[in-house]
């Protein structure tokens, strides 16, 4: 998305601190963040996440609750500044697998001139080149459920390089946790038969932690 009506001074200034903040020191950063999962600051790192796979996650997350109102609440949009330092073995590791992302849409800033993203698209890996400026939409996951699969959501992926650290703000639109996710009457006015059924968004948010991204095959009916 061009001409989105944010500042470039204000994307430049949102970049830079992230920046700053993943070329701190290890024992500062962690001082910065917590590791309390309900905390409102946390930094994890792509070790944690659970990999059956082969190939190892390059990548370090800060991750911030990031409401319109600035109010904290407990489960509300997400930031989440990624980091990617240089790899010294690309072939072997992704910056973030192959997933769709478990939210209603994702706004994604990222850097000029390094290629990075990849959307899988009739079957194969197509580069998103960074566009100055613009945001990148995602489709996500919960847009499909509630559009009765009319959208699908965007399947993508990070890859490494060895020359050149990245950095991108991900921003998450999510509801409240007990909020409930379904197909929404308006995609069945027609009389179509909804294709998925309801489950709560925390629960939704649980299964994609333990179950991976394919989790709207279990709600097909
Ligand atoms: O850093 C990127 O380019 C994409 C990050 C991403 O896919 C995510 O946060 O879900
Ligand atoms: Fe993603």
């Amino acid at each position: 998305v061009i001409n989105n009506g944010v500042s470039k001074e204000f994307m430049d200034d949102t970049l830079n601190i992230f920046k700053e903040f993943h070329a701190m020191p290890a024992e500062e950063k962690i001082r910065e963040s917590s590791r309390d999962p309900n905390g409102s600051c946390r930094l994890y790192t792509s070790r944690e996440i659970n990999n059956k796979d082969i190939v190892q996650f390059w990548r370090d997350t800060l991750r911030h609750f990031c409401p319109p109102s600035g109010e904290f609440m407990d489960d509300s949009p997400l930031l989440l500044a990624h980091h990617y330092p240089p790899c010294p073995e690309p072939s072997l590791t992704l910056g973030a697998p192959k997933h769709r992302d478990p939210d209603l849409a994702t706004v994604l800033l990222q850097e000029k001139d390094i290629n990075a993203l990849q959307v899988f698209k009739d079957g194969e890996w197509i580069v998103v080149e960074p566009i100055p400026y613009a945001f990148v939409v995602n489709i996500s996951l919960m847009l499909q459920i509630i559009s009765n699969g009319r959208f699908i959501g965007a399947e993508h992926r990070v890859v490494t390089n060895s020359g050149i650290a990245r950095t991108t703000v991900a921003y998450f639109i999510r509801p409240t946790n007990e909020q409930i996710i379904e197909p929404a009457k308006l995609w069945l006015s027609s009389g179509a038969r909804p294709i998925y059924s309801s489950i709560t968004f925390e629960e939704f948010v649980r299964n994609f932690m333990s179950k991976g991204p394919d989790i709207e095959q279990e709600l097909l009916l």
